[in-house]
Parts: structure tokens; sequence; C-alpha cells
């Protein structure tokens, strides 16, 4: 048997699979928690990539492995390739001005046309969330870190070069990337499938090195020297790889429920939403996957636990136990300030509080429903730029909540699909690594996503009108 290895290096864990390259079965897999926080040194991740390694039984007997990853996180390295400050995730909203910043000098003053301008130049609108604006942030924050900027990676692409043996084996000529995370970055266009360098000066004040995009099916850096066997893969961002373990085509929709909430879709053509509510990223295989990203999903749940005093299947029961709309209870989920809608100083908020709905009940459904809610936004926003959505499927740890799958398809007016639980991020890297190897045109016919539940429900649509009425009904948090 042919064995590959898959990585999510997600935003809470590394998690690692193994699968047979040829039937896609699972054989085995290991996992290791990340450190908390919106900015971490990216050792951790690479001490996390060999717990969850060793986790998995090693990689001594794998052919092929390739890293999924969270996208967007800033890695800046220094000329001899050492990692010269902690990353800023993607959920680190530090960089909001930033992004103003940068669209108003794009729109010469105007932050619609500059909104536009970035649209039609990246494929999105700036937030505190891509790499663009958090290089402009350094630059202004910590001048005398930017001015030892040599190299800029994304976290895949910095765990894919430590794979590959660094600085010492590989150079920074073994630095690579692959479009979808390339994508995210706010300085590589899906129009013209190339770096937008003059975004990155404008951005960082210099232009450092970036890692070199694979195609596809492309292996990645060879060290001859270096102890590891394993073929080494493009990877891809962690949205893209799971859209190629699910093997989604142009009419589904992916709405993963990890610490960040994600509305994808598959495109046959690139997405320049101005109003910035889609970002329109690249997939991993050629096509692109516009995106509604929230930064409240599954840790609202978490929340809501902790509010509670329960675990997750007793939140699950409490919500279950309520009725749809909580009487009333909204729970605006802008906990961590939001990206979608761009509200990075938000607090989240429970409106329509009353004697008669606040018990643990009421409060443990709004938590659920106002979570969904955010992310049928997104779903409305998908269609508002002409993406259809005709099947959805529901993904990330968020979905092992029973609350959700069972209130998800009334909240959306859908029917929505469950694959089996698992590491959908992983097995989409893992896909890809065995593609690589196989050297094929298009990747291996296993896909993750047979065997999925369908979750039906009358639909609530005064949900969703009752959250609508309440959402702009927050308090930013002291500055
Ligand atoms: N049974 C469950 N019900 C609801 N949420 C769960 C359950 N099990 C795990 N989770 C949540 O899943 C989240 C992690 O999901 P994951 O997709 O791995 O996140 P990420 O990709 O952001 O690291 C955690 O916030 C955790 O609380
Ligand atoms: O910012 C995005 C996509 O634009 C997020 O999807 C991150 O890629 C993090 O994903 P999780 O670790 O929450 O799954």
């Amino acid at each position: 048997m042919t064995l590959v290895a898959g990585v999510d290096s997600s935003t809470q864990s590394c998690k690692v699979v193994v699968r047979d390259a040829q039937t896609g079965a699972l054989v085995r897999q290991g996992r290791a928690k990340h450190p908390e926080g919106t900015e971490v040194h990216p050792h951790h991740w690479w001490d996390a990539l060999q717990a969850a390694i060793a986790d998995a039984g090693g990689l001594d007997d794998v052919e092929a492995i390739s890293v999924g990853g969270q996208q967007h996180g800033m890695v800046v390295l220094d000329a001899e390739g050492e990692v010269i400050r902690e990353a800023l995730l993607w959920n680190d909203t530090r960089s909001a001005q930033a992004a103003v910043d940068l669209i108003t000098e794009l729109g010469d003053g105007d932050v619609v046309a500059g909104a536009q301008a970035w649209a039609s130049a990246i494929g999105s609108v700036p937030v505190a969330s891509l790499t663009v604006t958090k290089l402009r942030w350094l630059r202004d924050a910590e001048p005398e870190n930017a001015a030892r900027v040599a190299a800029v990676a994304l976290p895949h692409d910095w765990l894919t070069w430590k794979l590959a043996g660094g600085m010492a084996e590989v150079g920074f000529d073994g630095l690579v990337t692959d479009r979808s995370d390339a994508s995210g970055t706010g300085y590589w266009s899906p129009f013209t499938e190339d770096y937008r360098t003059d975004l990155l000066e404008r951005a960082l004040g210099s232009v450092p090195r970036l890692p070199r995009v694979l195609a596809a099916n492309e292996a990645g850096p060879v060290a001859p020297a270096f102890a590891l066997k394993p073929v080494l893969g493009p990877g891809a961002g962690d949205n893209a790889a799971a859209a190629i373990a699910l093997g989604l085509l142009p009419g589904d929709v992916a709405v993963s429920l990890g610490t960040s909430g994600v509305v994808s879709a598959i495109s046959s053509a690139p997405i320049a939403d101005g109003t910035g509510l889609v970002t329109g990223f690249a997939d991993a295989t050629g096509s692109y996957l516009p995106l509604a990203v929230t930064l409240n999903a599954s840790r609202v749940l978490d929340a809501a636990c902790r509010m509670l005093g329960v675990d997750h299947p007793g939140l699950s029961q409490l919500a279950l136990s309520a009725p749809a709309g909580a009487d009333g209870l909204v729970h605006i989920p802008y906990l961590e300030g939001e990206r979608t809608p761009n509200k990075p100083m938000s607090t989240g908020a429970l409106h329509g509080m009353r004697l008669a709905n606040t018990t643990p009940a009421h409060v443990a459904r709004a938590a659920v429903e106002g979570m969904l809610c955010s992310l049928a936004d997104g779903i409305d926003a998908m269609r508002a730029v002409g993406v259809p959505v005709e099947r959805v499927f529901l993904i990330g740890g968020g979905a092992q909540s029973e609350a959700v799958r069972h209130i998800i398809p009334s909240v959306m007016g859908l029917d929505v699909l469950v694959p089996t639980p698992g590491e959908y991020v992983a097995d989409g890297a893992a896909r890809q690594a065995a593609w690589v190897l196989s050297g094929s045109d298009t990747p291996p016919a296993w896909s993750a996503s047979s065997g999925a539940e369908v979750m039906t429900g009358e639909p609530t649509p005064f949900v969703r009108e009752q959250y609508a009425a309440a959402r702009e009904l927050t308090v930013d948090r002291p500055a």
C-alpha cells in the first residue's frame, strides 16, 4: 500500500492524517494543540506538527505529504531565514486601521472607489485578516522589524519550507506556496495569477522574497541531503484543502465551523466584490473559491458552554429544548470583533431579554441561532455576487454539535449535508499529496464526502428577521 499524509495546521491545533494513496482509506491520524492567542510564534506550529506526526505514527512509510493551514498569518523572516517576530494570525484585528488606510490611499481619499480598486486588483477588499494589512501595520508600528524583513510566508508555506529543511537546505529559493493561500495575502491577483508587488510595496515599503506559487500537482522543494523522505506537495489554504477533500463542484457550498465561520464555494470565474462581504480567493486546483468568513463560529458555542456551565452535549440539549427563535432572544455573536460584516472593534450582544426568555435553554438556543444567522448572511452575500447555492455541506469542529446539525437547515432554509465528522482540511491535503505523487492531471478519484447525512427542517425565516433587526445594535470594545 502506498501511503500519503495530509496536515491541517489550523488555528487551535495541528492534525495529521495518513491515507492510502489509491483508495483514500484512513490508515492512522494524530493531533496536537496550538497555543491560544492571535499572535503566535511559528515555532509552536512546528513543535505541534512534530507532535502530531509522532501521534500519527510517524512519516517513515509515507511517500508524499502536503500541508494545509490557517490562512493569512504573517510570518516574517530575516536575511538568515529566522522568524523576526510572532506571527499575527488571521483573527488578529490590530491591523484594522491599516486596512482603512490602504483602501483610502488606493482610492485617492475615496473609500468606496478604493474598495472597488482593491477588489478589481486582488479580488478582495482588505480587512484586518489579510496579510497585506498586517505588513502595513508592521511598517507603521514596528519599523525596525519591517526593515529586517527579507521574506514573507504564510503558515502553510513556512511549515512546508521547514519540512524541506528550511534555510540550511533549500534557502529562500525553496520557499513555495499555492494559489489558494497566495490569493489570501492581498498581494496576489486571481486575475493575472501573479503577485502584485506594487501593492506589497505600498503596504510594507519594500518587496521581500515571496514563496514561488506551485501548480496544483507540482512537487515542492527537494533537498537531497536532508533526511525527509516524502515528496512535498504545494499545500493549500485550509478552506481550499477542504474543498479538495469534499470534491466541491460549482453549486456546492461548504459551511465550516472552526474558530472561523466560513462559507465557501467553487466558482469557475474570479469574483471581485467591492462591498467586501465576499473575498475573491482562488482554489487549489485552478478554479476560484469565493469566501465569506466570520471571526466567530465554534468559539461562540464554547463561550455559551462557559456562560451556562455545561459541556457541548449539554449545550445542545438545552438549545434543542427551547423554541425556534428563543422567544425573541437574539444573540449577536461578534465576540472577537467581526470581519464579515467588517466591525473589527465590535462586541457581541444579547437582545430582546425578557423574564420569560432568560432561561439557560433560551440562552443556548440564541447562541446557536446567532452564530448560524451570521453564516446565513454569508450565504446571502454569495448569492448576491452570483454564486449559485445548490448543495450545502457542514464541516469543522462545530459540526459535531447536535444542536447545530438540527437547527442549521431551518435557519438557512436549506437542506444541509453533514459528512461523517472528520478532518477535511487534512484529508484534502492528503488527496493533494496523492495527486502530486501520481503525476496525473487530475486528483485521485477518492472523496471524503460520500456517506453524508442529509439534515432537513422547516424553514424559520423569522429567526433571521429578528437577527437582522438586532444585528447593528452592538457597542465597540474599549480602544
Ligand atoms: N461536540 C462539539 N460541539 C460543538 N463544538 C465542538 C464540539 N467538539 C469540538 N467543538 C469545537 O470545535 C472547535 C475546533 O474546531 P476546528 O475545526 O478544529 O477549529 P480550527 O480549525 O479553527 O482549529 C473548538 O472550538 C471546539 O469547541
Ligand atoms: O481567515 C480564514 C479564511 O479567510 C480562516 O478560515 C482561517 O483560514 C482560519 O481557519 P480555522 O483555523 O478557523 O479553520
